[in-house]
């Protein structure tokens, strides 16, 4: 049995309700994939500690303003996650890939069209559902 990796992940979200999506560089698990921008917690730090931390290497924004949104937790054959998602209403900066990712806003029903990890249907699911 192998630990479970707990990751925190932002649905990062527009004034006009658009989506910041990032594409996984090719050589880590999943590469190639979109994904919401986020990493793995560190010891000694809490999940929006990460969350902030991550969000500032990968994309160079500052969250200014979050809420739990979903925990979904995932095997895959290789690996177990727990990807502790949270939606980000309010930041400060103009995201770009950090580290050469491609980034890309998408409408919430757009979302449908790119290629995500298994885990995130769930995620995508509960960014339809949510309110306000
Ligand atoms: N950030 C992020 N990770 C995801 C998503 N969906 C998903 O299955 N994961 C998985 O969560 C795990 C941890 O994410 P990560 O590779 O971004 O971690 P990290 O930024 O800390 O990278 P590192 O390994 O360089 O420290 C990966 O196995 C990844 O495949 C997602 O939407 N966003
Ligand atoms: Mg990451």
């Amino acid at each position: 049995m192998s630990r479970v990796i707990h990751v925190a992940v932002g649905v990062v979200r527009r004034g006009d309700g658009k989506i910041l999506i990032a594409r996984r560089p090719k050589h880590l698990h999943m590469g190639g994939l979109w994904e919401f921008p986020g990493g793995k917690v560190e010891a000694g730090e809490t999940v929006q500690q990460a969350l902030s931390r991550e969000l500032r290497e990968e994309v160079a924004i500052e969250v200014q303003q979050l809420q739990p949104l979903v925990e979904i937790r995932h095997e895959y054959p290789e690996k177990s996650v727990l990807l502790d998602t949270w939606l980000v209403t309010a930041f400060s900066g103009e995201p770009e890939g950090c580290e050469g990712q491609e980034t890309a806003w998408a409408t919430v029903q757009g979302l449908e069209n790119y290629q995500f990890p298994d885990a995130n249907q769930a995620i995508i699911k509960a960014i339809q559902t949510v309110e306000n």
